[in-house]
Formats: structure tokens, C-alpha cells, sequence
């Protein structure tokens, strides 16, 4: 719906030098105007689009947590995103991304049906790809993850998925699961807070966005373990994982290893046996699992699992993000922008002078993440102002 153009203040933002100044980004037939709205107790960002077509103002749906709502710089880096840099907090807390359209935003928009956007903290390094493990119920997956967790405690996480089920004796409600009402997390679905969820034997399933980002925020790669409609769901994602799917011997072993659990009655037993034939058949969808593990003798497929996992090599993938000690306490804003970088100006900094006060943004090093983080940030000091120059010649 359009409405008469609100009153609305706005940072000015800096786009190529001190001389260019706008206070809007425009990108296709749309006017991203990112402003700072008071009322009497706080002040808070706020987003409207202008669209040139219509000439109307639209007042999109804010998803995700948003900058601490000091003054800003901006710039777009590309038609998904623009980068928002705040002042006067630490390079830490200052880098932002306002997902315009990304492929989260696109899905949301579809959801809502009406004007979507979100932020999306930057997040400094690299970390390593989440592991999505599928299979039908009673194949072993939960005993592999738990393996796995004892032995690397400080390298995994676990993705701690929403459930309606009722929890079995033993599970802990914010261990295993969340147990959850499913009013509330249908709610919870629909506003955006949830990577993926599926119907899984008669209950309803998901992983929350911020199950993830907890995990990762630790510094741990995230393992989830996930039905096979959850991991299409992942893949469609713009989480970027590895998809491993265990397989039983024979079907007969299977149902064994479910009856000998002995947590669910004979009904669901049934369920789950005949959902897991069509999960069999799905394992092979092409571009859809990266690995197949038969979970035949424990030990041996866990020693596979970890081959998978390349634990030998978790070094390899260190986030090589650079930052001096002092600039990360610094404030900076944007200066300008390159087709791989941009770059930033401490607040304090006399730029020509003081060449050292001067960081590049490594464009080419955002890697996404889940909703809500853009990780990947490179950050590099320009220890020269002619490097910084010829960039934006
Ligand atoms: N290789 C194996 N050989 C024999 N038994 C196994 C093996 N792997 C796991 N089990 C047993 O099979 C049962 C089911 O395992 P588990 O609960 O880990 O399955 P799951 O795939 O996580 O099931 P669900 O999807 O229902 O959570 C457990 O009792 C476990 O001890
Ligand atoms: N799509 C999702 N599937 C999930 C999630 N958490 C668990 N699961 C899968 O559900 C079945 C049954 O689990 P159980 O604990 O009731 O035995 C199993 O295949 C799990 O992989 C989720 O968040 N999303």
C-alpha cells in the first residue's frame, strides 16, 4: 500500500567522495531511504522505498535485528545488498548489511506478499560450512552427532531444532529440542524466524535461524540434524552447508534399531518405518546429498563421518581477516567503493596524512551465512593512501 511521503530524517550518506553526497540509495525504479526515526524514549532506524513507477512510499516489513541506530554512512554494494557503516561504535558492532534482495529477502516477500527487508550484522571471518545430517529415524544419526560432539566438544555445536513432539524421557527441553506449542511457532515461522521446518511424522519440525547463528557465533561448526524435506529446504537456502545422508544396511536392521530404541509406540513405529522408504528413495535426488554413509558397524561409519569432515584439515579453513589492534575500537565511515572493496575512514583520521587510518571492506569475501549475519568480513588496513586511490581510479 502507498502512503503520502512520511517526515523523515535521514544521515547524510557519502557515496564516492565528500562532494557526492546522497541521503538515499537508489537502485532500479526503487529509493532505499535509510533513516533515523525518534520518538520520546529512543531512536531507531527506519526503512521506506520510494518507488518512481507509482510515486508512492511504501513502508516495508524490517526483519532481523537491527543497527544500534547511531549515524550512519551507506552505500549499495550490489543489487542484494547495501552496506551500512555506524558511527561512532566499534568496527566490531559498525558493519551492517541491509538485504534488499537477497535470496532470504525474495522468500519472505513471497511468504508476506508484501515489501520485504532485512538486516543483516557483518560478521568478521569465515567460518566453516554447517553439516546437514539426514536419514530416516532410528539409522544412527543422532548417536553418530553425539559421538562426534564428545570427541570434539569445542568444534561442533548442535543446531538445536523447535519441536511440537512430545519430549521422550530424558530429553531436555533447550538440549535436544525446544519443545514448543505449535501456535507459537507457526507464528514464529511466519515471521521470518526459521531457516527451515517440515511435517515430520506427524509433528511439526524446524530449525530456527537462530540455532544456527548460535552456534557459529562461538566459533563452532553447526551440525544439524534434519528430516530430508529440511535439508531440500537447506539447500534452496542461502546457507551454504554439507548434506550427508546415512543409510541403514538393510531395512530389516533398521526396524530392529527402531523397536530396540523403544521410544515410540507401535503406531508411530509403523509411521516412521513407511516414511523412511520414502526417504530411502530420495537419498539419490541428484544435487541434493553431497555424501551417502552406511551406518552398517558404528564405529566404522564414524570413523567415515569424520574423513567427510576433514578434521585434520579444520585449520585450513582459518577466516584470515585482518585487523590491527586499535582499529577495531576505532570508528570509521565510509569513504568510497570499488568493484571489490570498499573503503572506510577512521572518524578521527586526517585521511591524506594518515594513510594507516584507512581499512578495505573485501567484497568478494562476503560468504552469506543465515539471515541475520553476512559472515565472510575481510577487513584489511591500506597501508598506503596511493593504494586507496588508485582502487577508486
Ligand atoms: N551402527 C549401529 N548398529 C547398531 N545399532 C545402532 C547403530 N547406530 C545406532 N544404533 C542404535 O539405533 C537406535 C537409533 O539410533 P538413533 O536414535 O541415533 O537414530 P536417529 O537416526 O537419530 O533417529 P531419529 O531420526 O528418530 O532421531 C539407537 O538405539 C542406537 O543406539
Ligand atoms: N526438517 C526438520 N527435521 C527435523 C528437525 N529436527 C529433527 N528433525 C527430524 O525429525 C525426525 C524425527 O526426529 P525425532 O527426534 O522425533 O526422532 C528425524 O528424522 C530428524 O532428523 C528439524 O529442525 N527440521
Amino acid at each position: 500500500m502507498g502512503e503520502e511521503a512520511p517526515e523523515f530524517r535521514v544521515d547524510r550518506i557519502t557515496l564516492g567522495s565528500k562532494d557526492c553526497q546522497e541521503n538515499a540509495i537508489v537502485v532500479g525504479d526503487k529509493t532505499y531511504v535509510i533513516g533515523r526515526t525518534d520518538d520520546d524514549s529512543k531512536s531507531s532506524f527506519g526503512i521506506k522505498i520510494l518507488d518512481k513507477l507509482t510515486q508512492t512510499w511504501i513502508v516495508p516489513t524490517v526483519l532481523g535485528a537491527q543497527p544500534p541506530s547511531k549515524s550512519h554512512s551507506a552505500i549499495l554494494i550490489n543489487e542484494e545488498k547495501i552496506l551500512v557503516v555506524e558511527k561512532g561504535v566499534s568496527l566490531n558492532d559498525s558493519i551492517w548489511f541491509l538485504e534488499i534482495d537477497t535470496p532470504f529477502v525474495k522468500q519472505q516477500r513471497k511468504i508476506k506478499g508484501s515489501e520485504v527487508v532485512s538486516w543483516s550484522k557483518g560478521v568478521l571471518g569465515v567460518a566453516q560450512k554447517p553439516v546437514v545430517i539426514s536419514g530416516p529415524s532410528g539409522v544412527g544419526k543422532g548417536t553418530l552427532i553425539a559421538k562426534l560432539m564428545k570427541e570434539y566438544p569445542s568444534k561442533f555445536g548442535f543446531s538445536v531444532s523447535h519441536t511440537t513432539r512430545s519430549p521422550r524421557v530424558k530429553e531436555i527441553d533447550g538440549v535436544h529440542y525446544h519443545f514448543a506449542g505449535r501456535s507459537k511457532m507457526e507464528q514464529d515461522i511466519s515471521e521470518g524466524e526459521f531457516l527451515e521446518f517440515a511435517h515430520v511424522h506427524g509433528n511439526l519440525y524446524g530449525t530456527s535461524i537462530e540455532a544456527v547463528e548460535s552456534v557459529t557465533d562461538e566459533g563452532k561448526r553447526c551440525i544439524l540434524d534434519i528430516d530430508v524435506q529440511g535439508a531440500r529446504s537447506v539447500r534452496a537456502s542461502s546457507l551454504e552447508a554439507i548434506f550427508i545422508f546415512v543409510c541403514p544396511p538393510s531395512f530389516e536392521e533398521l526396524e530392529k534399531r527402531l523397536r530396540a530404541r523403544g521410544t515410540e509406540t507401535e503406531e508411530q513405529i509403523q509411521k516412521r518405518l513407511r516414511n523412511a522408504r520414502a526417504e530411502l528413495d530420495q537419498s539419490n535426488s541428484p544435487g541434493l546429498f553431497d555424501h551417502l554413509l552406511v551406518n552398517d558397524n558404528l564405529e566404522a561409519c564414524y570413523e567415515n563421518l569424520k574423513k567427510l569432515l576433514s578434521l585434520d584439515d579444520d585449520h585450513k579453513d582459518s577466516d584470515g581477516c585482518f585487523i590491527e589492534d586499535g582499529k577495531a575500537t576505532a570508528c570509521y565511515s565510509i569513504m568510497s567503493k570499488t568493484e571489490s572493496e570498499v573503503f572506510l575512514q577512521s572518524e578521527t583520521g586526517e585521511v591524506v596524512k594518515a594513510a594507516a587510518n584507512l581499512l578495505a571492506v573485501d567484497l568478494s569475501s562476503l560468504t552469506g551465512g543465515a539471515p541475520g549475519r553476512t559472515r565472510g568480513l575481510k577487513i584489511h588496513s591500506i597501508n598506503s593512501i596511493d593504494n586507496c586511490l588508485k582502487g577508486i581510479r
